[in-house]
C-alpha cells in the first residue's frame, strides 16, 4: 500500500454509538478491490465509519466513489476484501437484507406512484406489515417535511421536493446505514444549502444511523462531514477530520482539492524542536510548521492557503515579495495573483479600500502556524529523520 495514506484513527463515536435494541450500524471496508474486466476502480479500500458517524466520499470524478458506495450497497461485487455493516459480514448478502437506505442523484421515484406510495414501497420490499405501513410513511414524511405532499405524484414536486421524498424513502425502512450518493448536486446551489442543513438536521434526529455521504463538492464534505475520506484513482489517499485535513492535508492533492493552496517547493534549512522548520524559497528564509522532523537539505512543499497571506509593507518574517499579475474584485474580497519569479502566489484578502495595480510590486507575509510542509511528489510521505523514520507509526 502506498505510504500516501494519512489516515487518522477514527475518533470516539461523534453521536454516541448504537441505540438499544436496533441493528448496530457502522461500516468497515476490509481491503476491498472493485474491478471492471481488467480495470481497477477501487483499489485495497480500508475504511471505517462509526455507529452514528458521517463520512464524506470526496475525489473527482470517476476516483472510484460511487463504486465504494455500490459495494456497501451490495451492487458491486469486491473482487477482494469484505464489507461489514455494524460487524456483521455483509459481502455476500443481497442489497436488500443489508439494512441500508440509499438515496442517489436523480431521486429515482417511480413517476406513476404517490408519494406515500413511493415511500411505501421500499417497506413493502422490506416485508414490513401491512398494518405499520401507514404509520411509517407518515413518519418519514414529517422528518423530511413532505406530510402535506403524500397525495401528490412527483411530476407535481419540485427537484428538492422530489429529492425529499428519496431520502423519506430511504429512511422508511429505519436503516442502519444511510447511503447518498451526490444527494443535492441536481439542486441549485440556494436549494443545496437548505437541503445541507435540513441533513444534518435529520442526522441529529437520527443520530444512531452511519451515513456515507458521496460528493465532490467540498463545501458539503466540509459542513455535513464527522470525517472526509479523500479518493483520488481507486484509491484513499487521505482520510481525517475536515479540521485536520484543512490544516494539515499531508499531501498535494488533498491540500488543493479540499480549499485550494499555494504549494511553494522549498529546501529544508533546520529543524527546530518546536515543531517548527526554517526552509529556504528561491534564498529568502521561511518559518513553517512541520508535522513530522524533516530532515535537512531535502525538497518538501510549503502549502499556504490565499487567505492566510496579508499584504504588509514591512514584514518581520515570512516576506513574500512579487509583482502582481492580476487582481480581481470579488466583492467581500480582493484576490491577487502575485508573479514569484518561478511561481504565482494567490492571496485572498478582505477588500482593500485602496488596492495595488496590476505590475506594482508588494510584499505579503504570513504566521508560521499557517504554512505547512508537505512531501514535494505524489505517493511521498515527509522526508523525515532516520529516527523520526524509524519510530513512526502508521
Ligand atoms: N458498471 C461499470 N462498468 C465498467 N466501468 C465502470 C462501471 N461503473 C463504474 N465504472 C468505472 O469505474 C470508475 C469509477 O467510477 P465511480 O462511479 O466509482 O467514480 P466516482 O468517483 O463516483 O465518479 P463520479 O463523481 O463521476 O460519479 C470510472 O472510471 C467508471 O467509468
Amino acid at each position: 500500500m502506498s505510504t500516501f495514506v494519512r489516515h487518522r484513527p477514527a475518533p470516539p463515536a461523534p453521536h454516541g454509538g448504537s441505540g438499544g435494541g436496533r441493528l448496530r450500524s457502522g461500516i468497515r471496508f476490509e481491503s476491498v478491490s472493485v474491478a471492471y474486466g481488467a480495470t481497477t476502480v477501487l483499489d485495497s479500500l480500508d475504511l471505517t465509519l462509526l455507529p452514528g458517524e458521517v463520512m464524506a466520499l470526496l475525489g473527482p470524478s470517476g476516483s472510484g466513489k460511487t463504486t465504494a458506495l455500490r459495494a456497501v450497497a451490495g451492487f458491486a461485487t469486491p473482487a477482494h476484501g469484505r464489507v461489514y455493516i455494524g460487524g456483521e459480514d455483509v459481502t455476500g448478502l443481497p442489497p436488500h437484507r443489508r439494512g441500508i437506505g440509499m438515496v442517489v442523484q436523480q431521486y429515482a421515484l417511480f413517476p406513476h406512484m404517490r408519494v406515500s406510495d413511493n415511500v411505501a414501497f421500499g417497506l413493502r420490499a422490506h416485508k414490513t406489515p401491512r398494518a405499520e405501513i401507514p404509520a411509517r410513511v407518515r413518519e418519514a414524511l414529517r422528518m423530511t417535511g413532505m406530510e402535506d405532499f403524500a397525495r401528490r405524484y412527483p411530476r407535481e414536486l419540485s427537484g428538492g421536493q422530489q429529492q425529499r421524498v428519496a431520502i423519506a424513502r430511504a429512511l422508511a425502512i429505519r436503516p442502519r446505514v444511510l447511503l447518498l450518493d451526490e444527494p443535492l448536486s441536481a439542486l441549485d446551489a440556494q436549494l443545496r444549502s437548505g437541503m445541507l442543513a435540513e441533513l444534518a438536521r435529520l442526522h441529529r434526529e437520527l443520530p444512531d444511523v452511519s451515513i456515507l455521504y458521496v460528493t465532490h463538492d467540498q463545501v458539503e464534505a466540509l459542513t455535513l462531514a464527522d470525517r472526509i475520506a479523500v479518493m483520488r484513482d481507486a484509491r484513499l489517499v487521505s482520510c481525517g477530520t475536515p479540521q485536520e485535513l484543512y490544516r494539515e492535508p499531508g499531501n498535494d492533492f488533498t491540500a488543493t482539492f479540499l480549499g485550494g493552496a499555494n504549494l511553494l517547493p522549498v529546501v529544508v534549512r533546520a529543524h527546530a524542536p518546536d515543531g517548527r522548520a526554517e526552509v529556504d524559497h528561491h534564498g529568502t528564509t521561511l518559518l513553517v510548521t512541520a508535522p513530522e522532523i524533516v530532515s535537512p537539505g531535502v525538497d518538501v512543499l510549503a502549502c499556504i492557503r490565499p487567505h492566510h497571506l496579508s499584504l504588509t509593507e514591512q514584514p518581520t518574517g515570512n516576506g513574500l515579495r512579487g509583482r502582481v499579475a492580476e487582481l480581481q474584485w470579488r466583492g467581500a474580497t480582493h484576490r491577487l495573483y502575485l508573479d514569484l519569479g518561478p511561481e504565482t502566489l494567490v492571496v485572498d484578502v478582505a477588500e482593500l479600500r485602496d488596492p495595488p495595480r496590476v505590475g506594482d510590486t508588494v510584499t505579503v507575509t504570513f504566521a508560521p502556524q499557517d504554512a505547512v510542509l508537505l512531501p514535494d511528489k505524489p505517493g511521498d510521505d515527509l522526508p523525515t529523520s532516520p529516527v523520526q523514520r524509524a519510530g513512526r507509526v502508521r
